[in-house]
């Protein structure tokens, strides 16, 4: 057994890799598991879907021709190829499509979608670029995805302000092309090239978040399209200050609802300057536990970290990096790598970003799919929580790959599986759901960053307590009354 750990400080970010020799005997796996585990609820494979449309055929005609009306015969799809791309995400969960896709391109046509929906009871789903790891597109009434890709204007860009307004089809590498030359940028960075106003959506973070925050500390305000059309900008239209007192934080209810409160047709967004010089490492522990000391000892130190990457000037950088270097050395690590220049940091970056799709390769197969999990712990709580998880995957031999960003608590465990195979489903149900019921039990979270979507809204009730999540329900109820908004997700 062998760990990896790579850190940088533009990207604070450390990566766990534990690999496990695969082995097909699931015989006996289950015996020291919880009896009062539930089996694993979704056997599925990305390439299955079901029909999920309660519509007629006279019905889907007339929805289809007024919503025709409002975006024009280019921008609507009933064909089963686009559909079939608009009821799924990259996560294990099934597919199940829409009825029709719609590409609206503007708020006003947005809003005008939402009135003919409400008008026919049609549930609507919005889709970013389906990058999401919790099947929040997935279209599980069927009705009306709403793809807001085409929605593309990046709207006002306040450089002195460090500040952005985009729009939904604008995503975090465009928007970073579009402002390198300023020497600004957009660092919240979870390695797919998502959606920005999806980000939101869905409270993205993975790396830079020690040093940045999540989308919750880094979204202004927002446009909002509410189920029955309504338009509103939850910080006052056009106001993108710094901070604000005035009444209720409407901005943070809306960052991470998951498309079930409204469309978020635009962000505004905080900005921040390139950092002049940047360096990146990696090393590798023996021993998890010695990894994740080093890194609180690194975090305790005040070391400028943004993934566990250095940012700031390059004496700062050179003693930051120094300081970092001995704690790591202190703490046995080996076979220390340093990239300084962009094209050696890119390169590890790129390697971590491709995580998922490189576990993914190691067993190719038509029914094998992954399923990441995603708790968050406190710090405090890291090492416990990864050292129990190591023991339930050695214990029951199960092939499962340990990586995520240590600086913040929150660590996946990607669980490659067969999803023909009744055992295997099972077994990694279970032991999924014993990684969360620990999370919860160190006081952590069931999701750190991919959304409570389909897979976690069970948790929601322990996580967040019977009253609150009542209040969530009410919320809900008024934004929705029709519960037509992205149905069957979040919310128990
Ligand atoms: C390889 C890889 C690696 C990672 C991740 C994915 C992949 C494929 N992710 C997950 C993913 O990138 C993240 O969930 C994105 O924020 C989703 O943005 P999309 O635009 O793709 O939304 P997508 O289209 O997938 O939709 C996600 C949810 O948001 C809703 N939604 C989308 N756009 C909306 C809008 N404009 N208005 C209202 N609702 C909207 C949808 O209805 C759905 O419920 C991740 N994430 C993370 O936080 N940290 C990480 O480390 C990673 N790592
Ligand atoms: C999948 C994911 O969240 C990660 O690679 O960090
Ligand atoms: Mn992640």
């Amino acid at each position: 057994m062998r760990f990896s750990f790579s850190w940088s400080t533009r990207h604070q970010q450390v990566i766990f890799k534990q690999r496990f020799n695969f082995s097909s005997n699931f015989n006996n796996l289950n015996r020291s598991l919880n009896a009062h585990i539930k089996p694993f609820s979704l056997p599925s494979s990305q390439r299955s879907f079901s029909k999920t449309s309660s519509f007629n055929n006279i019905d889907l005609q007339i929805l289809k021709e007024r919503l025709c009306e409002v975006v024009g015969p280019p921008n609507i799809s009933t064909a089963e190829s686009t559909r079939l791309q608009h009821g799924k995400d990259e996560s294990h969960h099934r597919a199940q499509i829409p009825d029709i896709v719609v590409f609206p391109s503007n708020t006003q046509e947005v809003s005008e979608v939402a009135k003919v929906c409400t008008d026919m009871k049609v549930t609507m789903v919005p889709f970013g670029t389906g990058t999401g790891m919790e099947g929040g597109c997935v279209c599980t009434h069927g009705g009306v995805s709403v793809d807001l890709s085409r929605m593309a204007e990046i709207r006002e860009y306040q450089q002195a302000d460090f500040s952005v307004c985009v729009e939904p089809g604008v995503t975090r590498l465009a928007l970073n092309e579009y402002l390198r030359g300023d020497g600004l940028w957009f660092p919240v960075d979870p390695g797919a090239d998502a959606s920005l106003c999806g980000m939101a959506a869905t409270s993205a973070s993975g790396t830079n978040a020690v040093r940045y925050g999540t989308m919750r500390e880094n979204v202004r305000n927002l446009e909002v399209v509410l189920s029955d059309g309504t338009i509103i900008h939850t910080a006052g239209q056009g106001r993108h200050t710094v901070k604000s007192s005035a009444g209720y934080n409407l901005t943070n209810l809306f960052v991470g609802s998951e498309g079930t409160l409204g469309f978020i047709t635009s962000a505004t967004l905080k900005l921040y300057g390139i950092p002049d010089t940047m360096t990146s490492a990696v090393c590798q522990f023996d021993e998890v536990e010695r990894a994740v000391t080093a890194v609180l000892h690194v975090l305790q130190c005040g070391v400028a970290v943004a993934r566990i990457e250095f940012h700031g000037s390059e004496k700062q950088t050179e003693e930051d990096a120094s300081v970092v270097g001995d704690i790591f050395a202190d703490a046995g690590a080996s076979g220390f790598q340093w990239a300084s220049s962009l094209s050696e940091r890119n390169r590890l970056w790129k390697a971590r970003h491709d995580t998922l799709y490189a576990i993914l390769a190691t067993r190719p197969g038509p029914q094998i799919t992954q399923l990441s999990t995603d708790v968050c712990v406190p710090i405090s709580q890291l090492t416990k929580a990864i050292t129990d998880t190591e023991k339930d995957l050695e214990d029951h031999k199960l092939p499962g790959y340990i990586l995520g960003h240590v600086g913040d608590g929150n660590y996946h465990v990607t669980f490659l599986y067969d999803t023909g195979s009744e055992t295997e489903t099972q077994l990694v149900g279970k032991l999924s759901e014993r990684i969360v019921e620990r999370a919860l039990e160190l006081n952590g979270t069931c999701t750190g960053e991919h959304g409570t979507g389909f897979g976690k809204k069970k948790y929601l009730v322990r996580e967040a307590g019977p009253d609150s999540v009542s209040l969530m329900k009410q919320i809900k109820h008024l934004l929705d009354p029709h519960g037509l908004m992205n149905p069957g997700k979040v919310l128990p």
